[in-house]
């Protein structure tokens, strides 16, 4: 036998929606070994009384955060808790020389003013947070494979922005028009109770909510901006829809150019991402589903244009715990890592 040896990686909020396909993905992944599970209110349970379907992989308990004990046995550590704790943590686990995915909105964002004026948490961790790379492999691969630190996109800017990247960089619309339609399904909200997320208020029902205030929106816009080399707003609605997983973005902006067919956008858009394996371009005609990327990495891009309107419509499909949390952060891993950037993830949905 050879000597490989796998890289021992924690997960702290492994109780949760996002820490729970962690450890699923993390299980079946060839080249690390889950050594560490971390969390608050779960911390002394085994993850099989938590997760008893997984009884038969996992045989770890939850333990408390303590970043020393964490840094010591791992090298890699995925933060899956909610937004204004992982820069309570990350620091430390960082200063110990472990290599940090950050789930949560805390690193995700180059100025902290703006993270301060949607979050409403001061922050001490500039010097570090400058340092976290935009974890969108499909945008920042090079930056990726440098970085020590990650700051994982949401769910809802992972499928809005790689509709709109295109556009942006190649300066195909005229940014300001651009509209993000979204719905996401209710694992987006977490595991934890809510009143919105219970059976009988979300079922049969369909609202829009966050309406011009979602925290989403700089995120997108940080991102739309960099890309199109100027400011950039966009006009983004999120919607609670009666399903678990999946994320559609529907996205409408007026092209520069009217003469533009959908055949040429979806040549422009194959080209984009022909080195993104996690991309699928549709067929002229064919949109995508929620379902199709169920449980894989994938996100799947439908295009159309209207030549009455000039505008061209976008349709992005994502699992929104897969490529929209767990398994983007784990493709961002494997970059740091240098491995393929496919190696451990899904690369077929559950259907129906
Ligand atoms: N759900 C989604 O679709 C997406 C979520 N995200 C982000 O990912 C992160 C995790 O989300 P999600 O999995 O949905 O959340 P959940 O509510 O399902 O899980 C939250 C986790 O955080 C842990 N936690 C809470 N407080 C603490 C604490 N003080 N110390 C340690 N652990 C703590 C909980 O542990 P315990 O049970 O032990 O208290 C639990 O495991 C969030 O920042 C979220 O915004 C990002 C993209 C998509
Ligand atoms: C349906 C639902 O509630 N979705 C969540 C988005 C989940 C996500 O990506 O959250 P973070 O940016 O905080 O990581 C929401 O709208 O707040």
């Amino acid at each position: 036998m050879g000597n490989f040896r796998r890289v021992p990686v924690g997960i702290v909020g492994a109780s949760g929606y996002g820490g729970v396909q962690l450890v699923r993905l993390l299980m079946d992944h060839p080249e690390v070994e889950l050594v560490y599970l971390g969390g608050d209110s779960s911390a002394g349970k085994p993850f099989a009384y938590i997760y008893p379907h997984l009884a038969h992989t996992v045989n770890l308990s939850v333990e408390a955060v303590d970043p020393e004990l964490i840094a010591h046995r791992c090298e890699i550590v995925f933060l899956s808790v909610p937004n204004g704790l992982a820069c309570q943590i990350a620091p430390k686990l960082l200063e110990k020389g472990c290599k940090v995915l950050d789930l949560s909105a805390d690193y995700r964002f180059s100025n902290l003013a703006t993270y301060t004026a949607w979050y409403g948490k001061e922050r001490q961790d500039s010097a570090i947070a400058a340092t976290a790379v935009y974890g969108l492999p499909e945008m920042f691969r090079d930056r990726i494979a440098e970085a020590e630190l990650i700051g994982c996109p949401g769910c809802y800017p992972t499928a809005s922005l790689l509709a709109l990247s295109p556009l942006l960089k190649q300066g195909l619309i005229i940014p300001e028009t651009a509209i993000i339609d979204a719905k996401s399904g209710t694992s987006g909200g977490g595991r934890e109770a809510k009143i919105n997320m219970l059976l009988a208020e979300a079922d049969n029902s369909l609202a829009a909510y966050g309406v011009v205030r979602h925290r989403h929106t700089p995120e997108i816009e940080q991102i739309c901006s960099e890309l199109a080399g100027h400011e950039v707003t966009v006009q983004f609605t999120p919607h609670l829809i009666p399903m678990v997983r999946g994320i559609l973005a529907t996205v409408y902006a007026t092209l520069r150019d009217p003469g533009l067919v959908r055949d040429d956008l979806i040549t422009i858009y194959r080209a984009f991402y022909r080195n993104s394996p996690w991309v699928r371009i549709c067929e002229p005609g064919i949109y995508p589903q929620t379902k199709w990327a169920c449980g894989s990495n994938l996100c799947y891009i439908g295009i159309e244009v209207d030549p009455r309107t000039g505008r061209i419509i976008v349709m992005s499909a994502i699992d929104n715990l897969i490529k929209g949390q767990a398994g983007q952060a784990i493709q961002c891993m494997n970059i740091m890592m240098g491995w393929d950037e496919t190696v451990g993830l899904p690369k077929l949905g559950f259907y129906p």
